[in-house]
């Protein structure tokens, strides 16, 4: 199975700096001082080079949910109860929950994929990936076996392909899971040596005293199963999650059919160091949505090597950070295919500096 994972990151290839240069080129062209469009310009040539074009623009988009429990519930290291997952599940798929109505917004097709919820759903909207009804608890032994980490990888890689053959151009990363920054930060903790109190954030809005308790059960999941950070793998089956390596799987199938995709929070950041890990050319292209509330968040963009656009304080995940993000790579197709350059204009270029 391994090999099948190592077929598609072998695929991964750099972005095309032609087109990069090209968009760059374009921007400098345009009727404004140079650089003046800040950020957006980065992203501009990013995007060029991740879609070998210096006009990109992306029809048809699509975020993808990835769900499923997590057995460090037991421990009670979220707010709410893991039966959240499950209900959940119907809102996403009856279209109520936060990253619907953002999606809506954002004209982004929402997929919702089972990759590990602890029960059945009848829904003719689901995606059914089943890899196990849930984790077992981290704080006890592995949460699964190295078998089903790269099965729910593989899953991921399968969704991307599925996705793109249904004609996505940009793919958003989400997730549901009540327990899942509890994991988060164990990936974090073990694939790049941060301590766990810098990890660990409040979730769903955990209280201190909860907060403490949730760094002792990582500092025990991490001691009972020694990781071996040279693996993700082994990381992912013993501290990790169903959805986040769904979600690992889904930014490496992204990057080897060169579409963007974009990060959303705190498990989208999980996720995208295990991605790193297993294929260091997949980060070229991703494109950071947004800096989430969740302590540890900064941290993972950092070690990524990316800058997040948008910091509006967010920490809810499913992707909402990242539907809101279209509306700026929307922005930024129109700017490379609307504005007027100094020529067409007849607007005369600067001088010197
Ligand atoms: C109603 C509700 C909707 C959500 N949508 C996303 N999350 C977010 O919160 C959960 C992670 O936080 P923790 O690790 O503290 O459980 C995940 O399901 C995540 O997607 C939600 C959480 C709740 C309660
Ligand atoms: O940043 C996130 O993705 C996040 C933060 C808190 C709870 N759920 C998700």
């Amino acid at each position: 199975m391994i090999a099948a994972i190592q077929e598609v990151t072998g695929r991964i290839t750099p972005p095309d700096e032609q087109a990069a240069l090209r968009a760059v080129l374009r921007l400098n062209s345009l009727t404004k001082p140079p650089g003046s469009l800040g950020r957006l310009e980065e992203l501009a040539v990013r995007l060029a080079g991740i879609s070998r074009d210096e006009q990109p623009s992306y029809g048809k988009r699509m975020v993808v949910v990835m769900a499923a429990d997590h057995g460090v519930c037991s421990e009670g290291v979220s707010a709410f109860p893991q039966e959240v997952t499950i209900q959940m599940a119907y809102n996403f798929l009856n279209g109520g929950a936060a990253v619907n109505v953002l999606a809506r917004q954002g004209d982004a097709e929402v997929r919702f994929v089972d990759i590990g919820i602890n029960g059945d759903i009848a829904h003719p909207q689901l995606i059914d990936r089943k890899v196990r009804r849930g984790t077992d608890n981290m704080a006890a032994g592995p949460a699964m076996s190295r078998e089903e980490a790269m099965r729910a990888v593989l899953v991921g890689i399968q969704v991307a392909q599925e996705a793109v053959q249904d004609g996505a151009e940009l793919l958003i990363t989400g997730e549901m899971g009540i327990g899942n920054t509890t994991a988060s930060a164990a990936v974090l903790c073990a694939l790049e040596g941060i301590p766990a109190e810098a990890a660990a954030g409040r979730g769903t809005g955990i209280g201190d005293e909860r907060l403490q308790h949730k760094i002792t059960v990582i500092e025990r999941a991490l001691e009972v199963n020694a990781p071996n950070p040279a693996d993700p793998i082994d990381v992912l089956s013993k501290v990790g999650g169903l959805e986040i390596a769904g979600l690992a799987g889904l930014i490496i199938g992204a990057a080897a059919l060169r579409i963007p995709v974009i990060l959303d929070g705190f498990i989208s950041g999980a996720a995208a160091l295990v991605a790193k890990a297993l294929a260091p050319e997949s980060t070229a292209y991703m494109i950071a949505s947004h800096v989430s509330g969740e302590q540890g968040h900064k941290l993972m963009l950092d070690r990524l090597g990316h800058t997040a656009l948008l910091d509006l304080g967010l920490r809810l995940g499913e992707g909402t950070g990242g539907a809101l993000c279209l509306h700026f790579i929307d922005a930024v197709s129109r700017i490379m295919r609307e504005m007027a350059t100094f020529e067409s204009a007849g607007v005369s270029a600067s001088e010197s500096v």
